[in-house]
């Protein structure tokens, strides 16, 4: 079908070009089926492949809706899908990745022998996690709301069967930290394959995510290839699609704020996510006019653009704050320190990848652009009486003085001017003690609001954990490196718990719980789970010569303390009531 045929770039109404959007994306039959409530997870229906053509299945439905008086009871909708749809994952065939290593080296780095066994599990979960598309899908993609890519790609595995767009940044380091370059690489081209034909990356491989996308990873992925493989050739080869995306970004999602022009999350689709599809009829409920209900879906596919679905870091109620529900959703009138500071980082890299082409005045073109958004964050983000970035209000023109993980990207992405290294190291570790960062035993939570939403309090998201050791390390003094070590170890000991009493990765942990695995959302937490073993993987690489777990050898400050005035406890205790006895 021409469509997928088609390499022209910045394509913007795609969905009504892909034929089986009709099925998949909006419409009738959508409606009718989502709305019947015929599985638990609204996602199940849309991944499901077609048996005939959209067109026929489309004749199909008119036919079956006119014969039940345009009133189909839940069975009928039921057999009406059954008679129409085939099952889950018709898509792909089971793919073992072929360069897939038994030891990698990074195993070698593990002193520990419980946390070497894990490192070797590990490793052996990129083979469950791997999908290879049949022939079909390439022949017949409107059959599918998968989108086709030529080579095999790592999914984050439960219900997300298809690629992510900002899970693929972990999963990829995690590759590489595995030596398996050939399907890092595989994956970084179907992401070029897919900026030539979309313009940009959607949030995930379905056509129904292709109306937005997630933080726009790619070129801090290469960049890690790159730097495994020494490969620059390939760097100056992406150049091109790097451009195009960042292009894509700055074209579609820049605002105004304080003067300066910044970037927000947002969306270009009507309608409720067809993944989610009754999820957000029932929210729009709150809305009186199809007009807020069409700007409450709005902000409900922005925030899923953010990867951070769904979190109170985008409420803004009456009175400007961040207390409410999905109602208050505002993720559009709230600019992100992290996609500033994202953007800028792919500034940064598109420049340094001209260079090694030998071309300085591209290069230096986006040494400018970088410098015109480092000014930005600085202005915009930078809040000197919080000592930290924060994300900014567009409606009340205020900073937003509630923690996120992201409000340190800037440490990150190296978002900051190098000079200014002792005060930022000073303010940000006063933030982190101010608000008492270290003092949760399952690692750093997202927000410190419980509103039951999944990028909320008590959750843990791994990506975020990374993001705070990783730029503590960064930022390079000496408080900063202990306290990115101490978060790290942490981060593995209390992944290892929960894997040592589930045998699973999880995509999200739980603050509050040393061990404890995360909740709450629209779906249940999903095990698997690309992006939190990439992370580990990267970390067992980094910290596994250091760290001992208790049973080995090591001590668990906490644990160990906790233990013995237990112990003390009940000797003393024992001791007394012995005493009165023999007394
Ligand atoms: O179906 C609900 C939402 O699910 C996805 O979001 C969550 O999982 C993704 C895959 O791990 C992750 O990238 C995202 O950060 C999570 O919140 C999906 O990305 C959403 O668009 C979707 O609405």
């Amino acid at each position: 079908r021409s469509f997928y045929s088609d390499n022209s770039i910045q394509k913007r109404d795609y969905q009504n070009e892909i034929e089986a959007c009709q099925i998949y994306c909006y419409g009738e039959l959508l409606h009718t089926v989502q709305m019947a409530h015929l599985f638990a997870d609204s996602k199940t229906f849309v991944d499901r492949k077609l048996k005939n053509t959209p067109a026929e299945t489309i004749a199909n439905f008119q036919t079956f809706m006119a014969a039940k008086n345009n009133s189909p009871t839940q069975d009928e909708i039921r057999e009406f899908v059954e008679n129409n749809f085939d099952d889950l994952g018709k898509e792909f065939v089971p793919w073992e990745p072929t360069d897939w290593v038994e030891h990698p080296a990074f195993i070698d780095n593990i002193n520990d022998p419980d946390l070497k066994q894990w490192g070797v599990d590990l490793n052996a979960i990129w083979k469950d996690l791997g999908r290879k598309m049949i022939d079909d899908v390439h022949a017949n993609p409107h059959f599918y709301s998968i989108i086709p890519v030529d080579n095999p790609v790592i999914v984050p595995g439960g219900r997300f069967i298809e690629f992510y767009y900002w899970d693929s940044y972990w999963i990829i380091r995690g590759l590489l930290y595995s030596q398996m370059t050939h399907t890092a690489r595989g994956m970084l081209e179907n992401f070029m394959s897919i900026v030539r034909r979309f313009g940009f990356i959607p949030n995930g491989g379905r056509i129904y995510y292709a109306q937005r996308s997630q933080p726009p990873l790619l070129a801090a992925m290469i960049k890690s290839y790159v730097e495994f493989t020494k490969d620059t050739q390939f760097a100056v080869q992406s150049l091109e699609v790097l451009e195009h995306e960042f292009e894509y970004w700055m074209n579609n999602h820049t605002v105004q704020a304080k003067g300066y022009n910044v970037c927000a999350y947002g969306g270009i689709s009507p309608g409720p996510r067809p993944e989610s599809y009754r999820e957000d009829i029932e929210t729009s409920k709150a809305f009186v006019t199809d007009a807020e209900k069409e700007e409450h879906y709005a902000e409900l596919k922005a925030a899923a653009e953010s990867g951070m679905d769904f979190s109170s870091r985008w409420f803004i109620n009456d009175k400007g704050e961040q207390t409410g529900d999905l109602t208050h959703l505002k993720t559009r009138s709230i600019v992100p320190v992290e996609l500033n500071a994202i953007l800028h980082w792919n500034a940064k890299i598109i420049a340094e990848f001209y260079r090694l082409a030998g071309n300085n005045s591209k290069a230096e073109e986006y040494e400018n652009k970088a410098a015109k958004i480092l000014e930005a964050i600085e202005a915009v983000h930078w809040n000197e009486e919080a000592g930290v970035w924060l994300d900014y209000d567009l409606i009340n023109n205020k900073s937003r003085n509630y923690f996120v993980p992201t409000n340190l990207a800037p440490l990150w992405t190296m978002s900051y001017n190098l000079n200014d290294t002792e005060k930022i190291s000073k303010s940000v570790l006063k933030y982190i003690e101010k608000l008492e960062l270290d003092k949760y035993p399952g690692g750093v939570p997202n927000t410190l609001y419980r509103t039951g939403e999944q990028w909320d309090f008590p959750n843990v998201w791994p990506p975020m954990q990374y993001l705070l050791i990783k730029g503590l390390e960064n930022l390079g003094t000496q408080e900063s490196k202990e306290l990115s070590v101490k978060w790290g170890h942490r981060w593995v000991k209390s992944n290892f718990q929960a894997y040592s009493e589930t045998r699973a990765m999880f995509e999200k942990y739980d603050a509050e719980r040393f061990g404890g695995h995360g909740g709450g959302g629209e779906y249940d937490v999903q095990k698997g789970f690309g992006w939190s073993n990439g992370v580990i993987i990267e970390f067992l690489d980094k910290y596994g010569r250091n760290i001992t777990l208790p049973g080995n050898g090591g001590n668990d400050g906490g644990k160990l303390k906790m233990w013995s005035v237990i112990g003390i406890t009940a000797i003393a205790v024992i001791a007394v009531v012995v005493g009165r006895l023999l007394i």
